[in-house]
């Protein structure tokens, strides 16, 4: 069954909404977001939700230390790193995190061009490197990497998931709705997938019958 993140959460109601209606991860963006969120009012959060959400959060630095407190203060298990392709942060991450707290690379998709070969490249490098073993391929429009409500082309990139679902598990996001994402995921066979305003009533905020939807539709495609 594929993997659901629920993204750009902000509130407890709408995190324990989206748990109750089968998401198996929340994200909160600590990034430049209208979505953003601080430490303090995630780790008001993390601590009732079941111990099986993962709790992601999406961050920008490049600085470990500060990642690494980001996690301990909110209560996360995981980060989704969006500020590209760092290995020197990637292996300073491991040793700071540990084997526990799990690490999501975020690789884009340049919207309206073809971004295969550049893609495939990275995932090799991300690949062979083993610290990481889930990548997350987002659109990216002019300056934006994330919560760009845009979709990217993906019949052009499904050779390029085939390929490195072999040796990683890959997390589809950009532009993803309830009327899309089963599209999405028979088009792609990703190992998961994720949304943020694709179920929102307003940035920040879950529209409950988008997200009960988007939920439904992803848990039940093949
Ligand atoms: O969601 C944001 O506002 C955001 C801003 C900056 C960097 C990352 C951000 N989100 C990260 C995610 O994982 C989103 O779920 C992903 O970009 C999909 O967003 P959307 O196209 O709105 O579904």
């Amino acid at each position: 069954m594929t993997w659901v993140k629920i993204c750009g959460n902000t509130s407890l109601e709408d995190a324990q909404l989206a748990v109750e209606l089968g998401a198996d991860a929340l994200g909160f963006v600590f990034a430049e977001s209208k979505r953003r969120v601080s430490s303090a009012q995630v780790a008001a959060i993390t601590p009732h939700l079941p111990k099986h959400v993962e709790c992601v959060g999406v961050v920008y630095s490049r600085d470990a230390a500060e990642i690494a407190a980001i996690v301990h203060e909110a209560g996360l298990t995981a980060v989704q790193l969006h500020g590209g392709v760092d290995l020197p942060l990637l292996h300073r991450l491991r040793e700071r995190l540990g084997d526990t707290i799990g690490i999501i690379q975020t690789l884009h998709w340049v919207v309206g061009t073809d971004s295969r070969e550049r893609l495939s490249a990275e995932l090799r490098e991300i690949g062979e490197l083993a610290k990481v073993n889930r990548v997350l391929v987002d659109s990216r429009v002019g300056n934006a990497g994330g919560g760009t409500g845009v979709s990217f082309d993906w019949k052009a990139a499904r050779s390029v998931f085939q390929d490195a679902a072999k040796t990683l598990q890959i997390i589809v996001a950009g532009g993803l709705r309830p009327e899309n994402v089963g599209e999405a995921i028979r088009e792609l066979d990703p190992w998961g997938v994720d949304v943020a305003s694709g179920v929102e009533a307003s940035p920040g905020r879950k529209d409950p019958a988008k997200l009960a939807a988007f939920l439904r539709i992803a848990k039940a495609a093949q």
